[in-house]
């Protein structure tokens, strides 16, 4: 039996990548497709441009998009994947709770509220079930559980294993962020090409809090963050896809580079349909990993790391990870498959 899943935002970029991920899905259906009014009415094919490298799939492309209201999805849809503006998000996904659905958002509202996972399943499953909190909160039948951002994704799991081995006091990161991240019309190609921009608008301070939440433990009431200091700086680059990251860290104990090649290498991944083979490619070449030659390994749902060295203090290492599938849509995904394995679907 396969669950009946509504996918909001269907016409956006990250809209058209969870398309692509959950047409051929095993476990999910897609049932549903929702946009703004200026595509609601239309067949999926005259609403969205379709932009990514794989046709729209014939099922799909004759579906007719629907408004983004729980009153235009059917009720034996039992999943919703939201992939809206942050502010449209905080307005329409509470609504889709209340009404009894359970929502797996990449949108950014809510990241950060006391009862909402925040999850990257192979780092902190557990948090998961914050949902029974969110419920007695809230009074929901539904449920809304978040993905984080893109870089927030690319850097926390090599942290996790690193944490997990010697303990973090401090993290330091400066991004090389690709255009996709911005949506189609983010950056023009006057800004972009030939250029590199120091700013991503509240991207630094959402790597910041998001990842000590991540990272924090879940006593089955809350979620203490972690206590590592993190300070990003976020730059955007002229690649398509892939994010690529320095990051510095203070750790606890002494340790060394192949200690940590080994905590990340043996970095558990998990058995959901969209898990990577392995989580955590680590490379032995001071040249990788790149955003051209990375971001596909394990249909683009590895991080890779590399450059791994001891600093006075720490440990310094390069990461990346593909934007769009494990930094927003594959993402939703995995935290989709995961709500399943654990019983809420
Ligand atoms: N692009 C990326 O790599 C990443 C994006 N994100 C986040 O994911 C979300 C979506 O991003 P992205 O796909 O790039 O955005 P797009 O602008 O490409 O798509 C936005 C989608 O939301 C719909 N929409 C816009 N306004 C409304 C509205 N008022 N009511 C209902 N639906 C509306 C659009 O419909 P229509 O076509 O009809 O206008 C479209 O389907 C954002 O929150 C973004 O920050 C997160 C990580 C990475
Ligand atoms: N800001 C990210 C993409 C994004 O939309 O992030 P968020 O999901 O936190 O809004 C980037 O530009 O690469």
């Amino acid at each position: 039996m396969t669950v009946r899943a509504g996918i909001l935002g269907a016409t956006g970029a990250v809209g058209q990548r969870l398309i692509q991920l959950l047409e051929p899905h095993p476990e999910f259906e897609i049932a549903a497709l929702t946009a703004s009014e200026d595509s609601a009415g239309k067949r999926y094919d005259e609403a969205a441009k379709w932009r990514i490298d794989v046709p729209i799939p014939d099922s799909v492309a004759e579906m007719t998009v629907g408004a983004t209201t729980p009153e235009d999805v059917p009720d034996d849809v039992d999943l919703i994947f939201s992939s809206l503006p942050s502010s449209v998000g905080e307005e329409v996904e509470p609504a889709f709770c209340e009404a009894g659905y359970i929502v797996s958002s990449n949108s950014s509202n809510a990241r950060a509220d006391d009862d909402v996972p925040l999850t990257i399943p192979e780092v902190n499953a557990d948090h998961i079930d914050l949902i029974e909190v969110q419920r007695d909160e809230r009074g929901w039948d539904g449920a809304l559980v978040k993905n984080p951002n893109c870089s927030t994704i690319t850097m926390v799991p090599p942290l996790a294993a690193l944490d997990e081995a010697f303990g973090l006091d401090r993290i330091t990161v400066s991004t090389l962020q690709a255009v996709s991240g911005a949506g189609y019309s983010g950056v023009t190609s006057m800004e972009i090409i030939d250029n590199a921009i120091p700013h991503i608008g509240g991207e630094e301070r959402k790597m910041e809090t998001e990842s000590r939440k991540l990272l924090g433990e879940f006593d089955g009431a809350e979620v203490s963050w972690h206590g590592a200091r993190v300070d990003a700086s976020c730059n955007r680059i002229p690649t398509l896809d892939g994010h690529l990251e320095n990051v510095w860290t203070d750790t606890e104990a002494d340790a060394t580079v192949e200690e940590a090649k080994e905590a990340m290498r043996s970095y558990p991944t998990l058995d959901l349909h969209s898990s990577p083979e392995q989580l955590i490619h680590v490379f032995e070449q001071p040249d990788r990993p790149q955003p051209r030659l990375d971001r596909d390994a394990d249909n683009g749902m590895a991080i890779a790391a590399g450059g791994i060295q001891e600093t006075d203090g720490g440990l310094q290492f390069n990461c990346l990870a593909h934007n769009t599938l494990r930094g927003a849509a594959g993402a939703s995904v995995l935290n989709g498959e995961l709500l399943l394995e654990r019983g809420y679907l």
